[in-house]
């Protein structure tokens, strides 16, 4: 069967998507204590997933929200091509509010979450950014031996060749996790549709229901 050149996803998808993989998350026992979205596409898909990550008796799992925006969508000029410089920041860590919860990330586990990983110059670029920003706590309160244990959690993976890379021991030790690997398509996720019932129509003719 070929494949469409635009891929539906219905919520019904994405939720089921989010499900799987907390079972997953837990039955590994690794639940997080910090969820850490990437705005916007991440926003939806970790507020779902928290909810599949409360266990009885354990509080809420706090989400903070970061915003990274490629610089050829922000369509600025003079794009420096190095990988890292083509991301910026239009939100970031709010280290106060963190704070009440715990005193640092030091040791904690940490899943970050995005809709997609396309180029995978996003994901390189937030988990670069986060791990030195731990290692800046670490430093600052001379606590150089706590593991702080990072996860990336996306709906869907591109099949294709990527511009930047993740930590090697990351996706060998199983803490990449994508719910889906999809062709190199033009993904249609719910919250961009103009007319919801045609796309959930149409995501559940393809199956993503
Ligand atoms: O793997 P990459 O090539 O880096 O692309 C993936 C990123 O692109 C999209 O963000 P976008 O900047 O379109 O913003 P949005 O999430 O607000 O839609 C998506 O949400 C990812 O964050």
């Amino acid at each position: 069967m070929s494949v469409p050149d635009k891929i539906y996803i219905s919520y019904n998808n994405v939720h089921k998507l989010c499900q799987k993989t907390a079972q997953h998350i837990l039955e590994k026992n690794e639940r997080p204590d910090i969820i850490i979205a990437i705005t916007g596409g991440g926003l939806i898909p970790a507020r779902i997933i928290r909810s599949f990550l409360k266990v009885k008796g354990e509080k809420n799992i706090p989400i903070q929200a970061i915003g990274l925006s490629l610089y050829e969508d922000l369509g600025l000029e003079n794009k420096v091509e190095t990988i890292g410089k083509e991301v910026i920041r239009t939100q970031w860590l709010d280290l106060g509010a963190l704070e009440k919860h715990f005193d640092s990330m030091i040791g904690k586990k940490i899943l970050i979450v995005d809709e997609v990983d396309d180029t995978r110059t996003t994901l390189h670029y937030a988990i670069t950014e986060l791990q030195k920003e731990v290692e800046d706590q670490q430093k600052k309160l001379n606590r150089l031996n706590e593991k702080t244990e990072f996860s990336i959690f996306v709906l869907h993976n591109k099949d294709k060749p990527k511009k930047a890379e993740l930590p090697k021991e990351m996706i060998e030790s199983g803490h990449y996790i994508a719910a889906v690997t999809v062709p190199d398509k033009w993904l249609c996720y719910p919250w961009e549709a103009q007319d919801i019932d045609e796309h959930t129509v149409l995501s559940v003719e393809q199956g993503n229901n």
